[in-house]
């Protein structure tokens, strides 16, 4: 039976188990010995719903609320009830390769936990709730921009399949927030906004490196045990061989978040340790972006000059380079460090794994007779793809849809071949085609091996390949809708996401290449600051 939120029973297991402050003080500082802070939420002016995942709250047992009343006020943190304790998270991180200290919740409380409908506790964390001991420089909210980032993106992405942090609701809080983050310089109010986010926990390899810097052996080691006691269970009671075993598991539900990402062109865009959830889940969307042309230095994060660190490319490296920290934070639980080093191993054996298991699929290759062309075949596809500068979620559906005509025809038709690449390349000269006509060409001898019929491998490879993912542009043109009240792109998104690999023809030009005029758009790459 769904239940209102403003009488859900919160369970508050962190703060239960974990060492916290006793006192309410809010102020920016550094909380050494404790894993988070009792904090309150700050009231906001007038929370209105904006936009609520049925599925989430089915999921959770809760019922819609009204626009507004007691629920959305809970919702945007201006209604702490009975059972809740809200908390901040204390952690640290790597940022940008550097250690970067205390960072921690600076604009995020959990309220604690709801018992889903499967029997599971479900953290619900505000995120925009104002300030906290952590907020150091910043006013602890968020803007409607980056909170309708965040709550489509993560919805779009579980519907994709991809391990993600959920989204409940999002609140129009009344209230303005300024950031000065536009090209120009200068700062505009901005409507500030709040996301209620969901997922079993949202500790992150930096709440391990922050006891880790600070020598609080005894903190790492409880907390160690909270997260393998109750989210690793499988791994029995924590022992020094068991941290082991979790550091692997861990490198294992990275490696599998991080293949989904290069399989469907998503890229994070601030990959620093205090964003690495340690359940493998996609968190903080922040920066984001989508790959439109495919281009593995493309990065949506315009303060990550030259190096690149945050391109789609690098993405697998630094995942790894990021585990390799979190190692380091386990060095005091363990009696043998080569231990760790040996279970770094499982990222890069399951990264290539499941990247290539998902890339057959998505090409719709089953046959084990042709695992060493096969590997040649995924080989050349990147540089074929760049260099015809091809939309990678177009390229792949339509690639899906053409299969059938490829296979017929012992030569590809020009017909289809030059149908496709225009469909799909951003890049009108021909010669720039070569490589991925060359390719193509290799391509439909590979899929003429395959014994299925030909419409069967299609129907697999269009459940592989969504028609569907958030493009950057449409992000934005959601956001200024929804910041002059008009909410019709954000649900019509919100909905067509919901089923990414469904045809959908109506919504067709949702799917469209990105148009010219998105292309450089003057102070777009301030839409993907996370702030
Ligand atoms: N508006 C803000 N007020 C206070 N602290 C902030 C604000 N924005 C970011 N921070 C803090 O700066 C650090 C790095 O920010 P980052 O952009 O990675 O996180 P975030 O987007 O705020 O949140 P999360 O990682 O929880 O999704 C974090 O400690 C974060 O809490
Ligand atoms: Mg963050």
């Amino acid at each position: 039976m769904l239940q209102p939120l403003d009488k859900a029973l919160f369970q508050n297991s962190f703060v239960e188990q974990m060492r916290g402050e006793a006192s309410m003080d809010q102020s920016p500082r550094q909380v050494p010995g404790y894993h988070y802070s009792r904090v309150l939420p700050t009231p906001v002016a007038d929370p209105q719903l904006l936009a609520w995942s049925e599925e989430v709250a089915a999921f959770l047992g809760l019922e819609r609320p009204p626009e507004r009343g007691p629920a959305v006020d809970a919702l945007a943190g201006n209604l702490v009830t009975e059972t809740m304790k809200p908390f901040a998270a204390r952690y640290g991180g790597h940022q940008f390769g550097n250690w970067a200290g205390q960072l921690g919740d600076g604009r995020a409380m959990s309220l604690g936990e709801l018992m889903a409908t499967d029997g599971t506790p479900w953290e619900i964390q505000l995120k925009g709730a104002g300030p906290t001991p952590y907020s150091r420089r910043a006013d602890g909210r968020a803007v409607l921009r980056s909170s309708v980032r965040e709550f489509l993106c993560s919805e779009a992405m579980h519907h994709l399949g991809v391990p993600t942090t959920r989204a409940l609701s999002l609140v129009r809080t009344g209230d303005e927030v300024v950031r000065d983050m536009f090209y120009d310089g200068n700062a505009r109010p901005e409507p500030g906004a709040v996301v209620a986010r969901v997922a079993p926990t949202f500790v992150r390899f930096g709440n391990f490196q922050i006891l880790a810097a600070h020598g609080e052996k005894d903190n790492l080691q409880a907390l160690a045990d909270y997260v393998i006691r109750r989210y690793y269970p499988e791994l029995g009671a924590p022992s020094p061989a068991v941290y082991v075993q979790w550091l692997e598991e861990v490198c294992r539900r990275t490696a599998v978040m991080i293949a989904h990402w290069q399989s469907v062109g998503f890229v994070h865009g601030v990959m620093n340790t205090d964003n690495m959830s340690i359940l493998g889940l996609t968190i903080d969307y922040g920066p984001y972006g989508w790959l439109e042309p495919y281009d593995p230095d493309w990065t949506p994060n315009t303060t990550d000059f030259g190096g690149r660190r945050y391109a789609f490319g690098q993405q697998p490296r630094v995942a790894l380079w990021n585990l390799m920290m979190l190692a380091q934070a386990l060095i005091p639980l363990v009696e043998d460090v080569q231990t760790l080093r040996a279970a770094l191993d499982q990222y890069v054996a399951t990264l290539n794994e499941t990247q290539h298991r998902l890339m057959l699929r998505k090409l719709g290759l089953t046959a084990q007779t042709a695992a060493e062309e096969d590997a040649a075949l995924l080989g050349a596809l990147p540089e074929a793809l760049a260099e015809a500068e091809a939309d990678m979620t177009l390229f792949f559906r339509h690639l899906s849809h053409a299969t059938p005509s490829l296979i017929s025809h012992p030569a590809i038709e020009e017909a289809v071949l030059q149908e496709l690449l225009e469909a799909v390349s951003y890049m009108d000269a021909p010669e720039k085609h070569q490589k991925l006509r060359q390719w193509l060409g290799q391509y439909a001898a590979r899929l003429r091996q395959e014994t299925a019929a030909p419409e069967e491998i299609r129907a697999g490879m269009l459940a592989a390949n969504p028609k569907y993912v958030l493009r950057n542009y449409l992000a934005q043109q959601a956001i200024e809708a929804a910041e002059t009240g008009d909410l019709t792109l954000l649900n019509r998104l919100m909905l067509v996401l919901k089923t990414p690999f469904d045809e959908q023809p109506e919504h067709d030009e949702l799917a469209a290449k990105r148009p010219d005029w998105a292309r450089e758009k003057p102070g777009s790459a301030t839409l993907s600051c996370s702030s």
